[in-house]
């Protein structure tokens, strides 16, 4: 990778520990959609097994990212810049945020203009199945929250004009960084997701921490035949806060690279994204009214760790 700027230390107080309460759904299970309601209300995390997703497709597409991000950088480069879809190395989004990661970032609906990638990558997206999984998780979820239609999440990823994402995130081992005293190179800096849902998959090298609700973070531990799902903030404003959408973020590993692909569920540009009104208590919602087109414009102005949420927020009375 081409050095462009140092990526962030960060300075933990505690040094995180593999958390072991996060919770683990079997998607085969009876049970599920309970379960799977309140780790979204809990967490706005979870890992899910028996997905349905057959293994090979992930070992597929995983050896064609690793095939990629060994190429030379002038042919990686070729594929770039990301904005808005190609090949990225350190710089994350317009403004300024850098992680030691380098990364492809597709669109599910082969608009892009890299189109060797999109052949490789977009079929091998849609062959990881993902999209078909987050849609089960989500009309469970619907189904959890005893709202009708089932589809009213998922029925927004299944649109033609679905503005979904797929990327590739590549961490390289960082040998030179020791790793001490809760200090950590920071890969992807702490963020939540903009969408509806993300689906990750990654190889067996850890680096995926999440915040709990009190501000303490935790290490996930890896685990290359299972799917982490995170809640994004749409989905967060359409269950009016009921689910929360998750900050997270991903350190370095000094010895070992990690290799992440995630799809990220959103809805058509044109979507209203405001609180279902079975959800809204009392008839309130804590949201002012915005597009998903109006989301995406303001959060393409903000850093990486801003609470992209907030300037939607409505003030509660006093
Ligand atoms: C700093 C930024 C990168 C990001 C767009 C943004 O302005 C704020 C959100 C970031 C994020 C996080 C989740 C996904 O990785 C991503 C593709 C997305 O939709 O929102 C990235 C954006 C990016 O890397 O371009
Ligand atoms: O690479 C990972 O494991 C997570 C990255 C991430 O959160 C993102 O790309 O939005
Ligand atoms: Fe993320």
């Amino acid at each position: 990778m081409v050095v462009l700027s140092k990526p962030a230390i960060h300075k933990s107080k505690h040094c995180p520990t593999f958390f072991p309460g996060v919770p683990l759904i079997d998607l085969s299970k009876p049970d599920s959609k309970t379960q799977l309601v309140k780790a979204c209300e809990d967490f706005g995390f979870f890992k899910v097994i028996n997905h349905g997703v057959p293994i090979e497709f992930i070992k597929e597409l995983e050896s064609e990212a690793v095939k990629f991000f060994s190429l030379p950088m002038s042919d990686k480069e070729k594929a770039g810049p990301p904005d808005p879809f190609g090949y990225g190395d350190k710089k994350i989004g317009p403004n300024g945020d850098v992680g030691w990661v380098e990364y492809l970032l597709l669109t599910t609906n082969n608009q892009s203009g890299y189109q060797k990638f999109a052949s490789i990558f977009g079929e091998a997206a849609e062959n990881f199945a993902v999209k078909k999984m987050a849609c089960e998780i989500l009309e469970m979820l619907a189904d959890g929250l005893k709202i009708q239609p089932r589809n009213v999440f998922s029925k927004l990823l299944m649109d033609e004009q679905s503005d979904s994402v797929f990327r590739l995130n590549h961490y390289p081992p960082c040998p030179d960084f020791q790793e001490s005293n809760g200090r950590n190179l920071i890969g992807f800096g702490e963020h939540t997701d903009p969408q509806i849902i993300s689906v990750l998959r990654s190889n067996n090298t850890s680096g995926l921490q999440i915040s709990l609700k009190d501000g303490n973070w935790i290490s996930i531990p890896p685990d290359q035949n299972s799917f982490f799902i995170n809640v994004g903030d749409s989905l967060q404003v359409m269950t009016n806060g009921r689910f929360k959408s998750v900050r997270h973020r991903v350190v370095a590993n000094s010895s070992k690279s990690r290799l992440s692909m995630i799809y990220f569920g959103g809805p058509p540009l044109s979507e209203k994204i405001a609180p279902l009104p079975s959800l809204m208590e009392g008839g309130d919602s804590l949201y002012k009214e915005f597009t998903w087109f109006e989301y995406k414009k303001s959060a393409y102005k903000s850093r990486l760790a801003d609470n992209r949420l907030g300037v939607f927020e409505k003030i509660a009375a006093s």
